[in-house]
């Protein structure tokens, strides 16, 4: 199986179907919560678009935050205006700009790597959606995708602070395709991805391959479980790529799994203890 095959055998999936299970599933998840509703980020890219279509389609108790800076490209702001009017209307939405609490962190930390700032950025976004959350009763509905969750392409308690995640099953190019099946507007589906946490910045550049080799290789390593050699082999592309691959989803472990505990006893109590459902 080429590059080509690999990913329409991926893409091939009944959207009709998934889309119906994730919203049920997004419902049922927010009822058993006993939260009232769910809000998310909205940003003008692919992955908060199929979100926000999903959650609007879960409850009538929605809303959408979006929360521009300098680096925000202003057709993101325009595009993300138009799809949250489309979905609810003014009034389940709210822009706030967070340009003047990131100069305020910048600041105190004295740094200007875009690195530093671009992190603090997601984590500021991560804040303000927990305020807006806990003042509405709602919870916080997280957008990343399988393709970021394995690549660890995402801030570590930013955008990857959440509630609980709809589409972290679904790599990035299947985010996509449903977004299509959702109706949502094909300027967004088709727009490169970017975290635009400074100018400039696509995913793909920073992570030096596209996402749908990124994707071919993912599901050919972590799902068909086969070797690199075998991999790079299959799908025409360098062995170096593949093992570039496998450095990132090790590399970010970290980040998908509850910080360690140092067990002094059996079991640490943040993975694999639960609170026995019998005795609530
Ligand atoms: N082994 C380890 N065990 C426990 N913790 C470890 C660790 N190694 C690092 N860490 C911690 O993790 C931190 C690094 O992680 P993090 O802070 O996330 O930072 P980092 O992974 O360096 O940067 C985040 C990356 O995700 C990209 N991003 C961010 C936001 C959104 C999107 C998007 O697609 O929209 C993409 C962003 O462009 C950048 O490339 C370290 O500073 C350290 O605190
Ligand atoms: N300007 C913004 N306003 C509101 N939320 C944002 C903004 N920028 C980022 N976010 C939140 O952070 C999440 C992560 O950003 P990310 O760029 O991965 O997703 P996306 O823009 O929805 O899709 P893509 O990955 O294709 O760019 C967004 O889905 C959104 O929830
Ligand atoms: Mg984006």
């Amino acid at each position: 199986m080429d590059l080509q095959q690999k990913l329409s055998h991926l893409f091939n999936l009944n959207y009709d179907i998934v889309a119906e299970y994730l919203v049920k599933r997004l419902r049922e998840y927010i009822a058993e919560s006993g939260k009232k509703g769910g809000i998310v980020g909205v940003s003008g890219g692919i992955d908060s678009a199929v979100v926000a279509t999903l959650l609007s389609r879960a409850t009538h108790n929605y809303f959408f935050l979006l929360l521009p800076s300098s680096s925000t490209p202003a057709r993101d702001v325009q595009d993300a205006l138009e799809l949250t009017e489309m979905l609810g209307g003014r009034d389940k939405r709210e822009v706030v700009e967070i340009d003047g609490i990131v100069r305020e962190v910048g600041s105190r930390v004295k740094s200007e790597d875009p690195l530093v700032l671009g992190n603090a950025k997601a984590r500021i976004r991560m804040t303000l959606l927990y305020a807006f959350a806990q003042k509405l009763d709602y919870l916080v509905i997280g957008t990343g995708d399988k393709s970021e969750i394995l690549l660890g392409y995402f801030t570590k308690y930013g955008d990857g602070g959440v509630d609980v995640l709809p589409i972290g099953d679904l790599y990035k190019t299947q985010v996509r395709l449903l977004g299509r099946h959702l109706g949502v507007p094909e300027k967004i589906v088709t727009k490169p991805s970017s975290p635009a946490l400074w100018e400039g910045q696509t995913a793909e550049g920073e992570l030096g391959l596209s996402y749908e080799v990124a994707d071919a290789i993912l599901y050919s390593r972590f799902e068909e479980m086969k070797g690199p050699e075998e991999v790079a082999k299959e799908l025409g592309v360098d062995i170096s790529l593949v093992r570039r691959v496998d450095e990132l989803v090790m590399r970010s472990q970290h980040k998908r799994l509850p910080p360690e505990i140092f067990r002094l006893s059996g079991r640490a109590i943040n993975s694999d203890w639960r609170y026995p459902r019998a005795w609530a």
